[in-house]
């Protein structure tokens, strides 16, 4: 008898705004952000296995399979759990690596809800989100699958509930490195934290845009195109950059003017997830 298949939405993210803060002394960086996620992601199937093996059926160019995302998570869950069961895994892989928009992060995510769920764990969110932390910054947000202004690394989160219009995302032919940017001696580091709440409107900015755009000349081709338009704004530490529009066809109207050599989607923005809207409507 083949097992039961199941397969989850992988959304991406934005950043809103973004702003650093210092520097801890692990040399990660207290931030302060703003996610909301998109209607657009990756989609990953699970089927249980009774055997305890975790593979991952899908190759990714550069990513060895025990070094990806989904495996890590999987793996540390069976570990933590001492579950005694398996799992084959599928995905059909549509967000950009290294593109800001959290691909691998969101992977992993569903990774953890999916297999909490065929697993039958009975794990909560908070313990979920806490074993998240260890695999990436942004592995929290996905887990819990609310809009969130975000502090620490990214892991203290208030849920927020901003407008939710539809997005262009331009997406740059380059791959930018999170770790790469957040060793730049030039970054901005010193932003004071914003104590009101909600966040005061005009606090947009991304702090990573200057560093990012000084040394990916793509990502600043970018910004000056989606800029004639709307507002431009830089994604986590890039390489993706996004705009807001108040309906679907006028996003459509600009991404029709994109080419070959600088591609984009559109896709709405969501305050809740489309992997926890699909979660629920499962019970
Ligand atoms: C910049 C953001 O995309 C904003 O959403 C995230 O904070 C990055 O999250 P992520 O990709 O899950 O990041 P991780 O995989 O945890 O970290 C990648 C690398 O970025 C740097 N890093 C990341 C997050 C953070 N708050 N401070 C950092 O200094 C660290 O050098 C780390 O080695
Ligand atoms: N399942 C996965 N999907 C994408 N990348 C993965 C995955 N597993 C491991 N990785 C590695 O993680 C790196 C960062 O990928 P990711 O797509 O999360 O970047 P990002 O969109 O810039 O994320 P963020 O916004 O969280 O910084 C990739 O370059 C790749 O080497």
């Amino acid at each position: 008898m083949t097992a039961p298949r199941l397969t989850l939405p992988s959304p991406a993210k934005l950043n809103l705004m973004l702003h650093i803060l210092g520097r801890r002394e692990d040399g990660y960086h207290e931030l302060q952000t703003i996610f909301q996620f998109l209607d657009y992601g990756d989609e990953i199937t699970f089927a249980v296995r009774d055997d305890g093996v975790i593979r991952l059926h899908t190759e990714f160019d550069g990513v060895p399979h025990d070094s990806n995302l989904i495996v890590r998570a999987a793996r540390q869950l069976q570990e933590q759990s001492g579950c005694p069961l398996g799992i084959d895994i599928w995905i059909d892989k549509v967000l950009p690596m290294g593109g800001g928009i959290g691909g691998g992060s969101s992977n992993a995510a569903t990774t953890l809800l999916g297999l909490n769920h065929l697993w039958q764990l009975g794990w909560t969110e908070d313990r979920l989100a806490t074993l998240g932390l260890t695999l990436g910054a942004d592995v929290p947000v996905f887990v819990r699958g609310h809009a969130a202004f975000a502090e620490g690394v990214g892991e203290k989160l208030t849920p927020v509930d901003p407008e939710e219009p539809w997005y262009l995302v331009l997406v740059p032919q380059v791959s930018v490195s999170t770790a790469e940017i957040f060793s730049d001696p030039l970054l901005t580091r010193n932003t004071p934290p914003i104590k009101v709440r909600p966040v005061p409107k005009g606090n947009s900015r991304n702090d990573c845009l200057p560093v990012v755009a000084r040394r990916y000349p793509e990502v600043c081709n970018a910004l000056n195109l989606l800029g004639k338009f709307t507002e431009a704004k830089l994604t986590g530490t890039g390489s993706c950059v996004f705009g807001g529009f108040p309906s679907k066809a006028e996003a459509d109207k600009v991404s029709a003017l994109l080419t070959e050599t600088l591609t984009g989607f559109v896709a709405k923005g969501s305050n809740i997830s489309m992997l926890h809207r699909k979660l629920h409507s499962l019970f």
